[in-house]
């Protein structure tokens, strides 16, 4: 089973490569996130913003199948990657996540050498090509090579912190997904190496679409071309995150169409 992918030279800009429609999220009987259309848009960066637990990371990790990881998680809805639902029956979500990578909060390289780490799911994949070439291929898209060219069999956990992000996003990207999913990428980096994966997160939009998780408004004003918040409903005395407005970013922080969307950014700027 395959799933299509975008042929970037002949599809417009702003062509939706994954829309969204969730119905209803629950973990266990917990009602986690309800009633959101995200439609995420090529070679875009799309920031989720909005406060704690208003279920940005459950939005995101639905956009792969990744909280399928989860047991008590309940999906109703459908996520619609160039029009095939990933949620079908049919759909193994290994494949989705090939074409729609990962990145997480903490960088996570695995205990082994900077380059086993990039060609890791390469071989998972069965690559069976210049795998040499794929790997200073992923690390100079990263903008990682010329810090790590002359050590690449010493360990990714030798890294510092930004570099092991870098890293993580060479191995996500190594095996040339369309799509990357980062959750909170910069909360465990201090601003330098904040700013740097901020300039590669522009530098992957060239050729990658992008979705970002951050608690850091002045990052989704920096790097999103769209924007989406999210607020949290407690008025049936649950706490369901929703979304409340999603639009350019520009529009979104300037002129927020909803009440809620103008508090919350007036209220975290003034
Ligand atoms: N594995 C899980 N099991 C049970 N409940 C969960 C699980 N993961 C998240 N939740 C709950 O779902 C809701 C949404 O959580 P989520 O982490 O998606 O929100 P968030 O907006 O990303 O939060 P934050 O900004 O604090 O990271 C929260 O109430 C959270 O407690």
């Amino acid at each position: 089973m395959s799933l299509p992918r975008s042929q970037a030279a002949d599809t417009a800009p702003s062509e939706t490569v994954i829309d969204c429609q969730i119905d209803k999220i629950h973990y266990g009987d917990f009602l986690a996130v309800r009633d959101s259309k995200i439609p995420i848009e090529q070679k875009k960066i799309t920031g989720f913003i909005g406060p704690s637990g208003c279920g940005k990371s459950t939005v995101l990790r639905c956009l792969n199948r990744m909280n399928d990881l989860i047991q008590t998680f309940r999906f109703e809805g459908q996520v619609h990657y160039h029009g095939q639902d990933i949620y079908a029956k049919d759909v193994d979500p290994v494949v989705v996540r090939r074409y729609i990578g990962m990145v997480f909060q903490q960088p996570n390289p695995f205990s082994m050498s900077i380059y086993e780490n990039v060609a890791f799911g390469l071989k998972l994949n069965k690559f069976k090509g210049d795998m040499d070439k794929k790997v200073e291929k992923a690390l100079k898209r990263a903008f990682l090579w010329d810090e790590v060219k002359d050590k690449l069999k010493a360990s990714g956990l030798s890294l510092s912190g930004g570099q092991q992000q870098r890293l993580c996003i060479a191995r996500a990207i190594a095996s040339e997904p369309e799509v990357l999913l980062m959750d909170e990428p910069c909360s465990a980096l201090d601003p330098i190496a904040t700013r740097q994966i901020e300039e590669l997160m522009l530098e992957l939009k060239n050729r990658y679409t992008v979705a970002i998780v951050t608690h850091n408004m002045q990052q989704a004003m920096r790097v999103a071309d769209n924007t989406a918040f999210f607020s949290v409903d407690i008025s049936q005395g649950g706490r369901t995150g929703y979304l409340v407005e999603m639009g350019s970013t520009e529009q979104v922080f300037e002129n927020p169409q909803q009440t809620l969307t103008k508090e919350y950014i007036s209220g975290e700027f003034s």
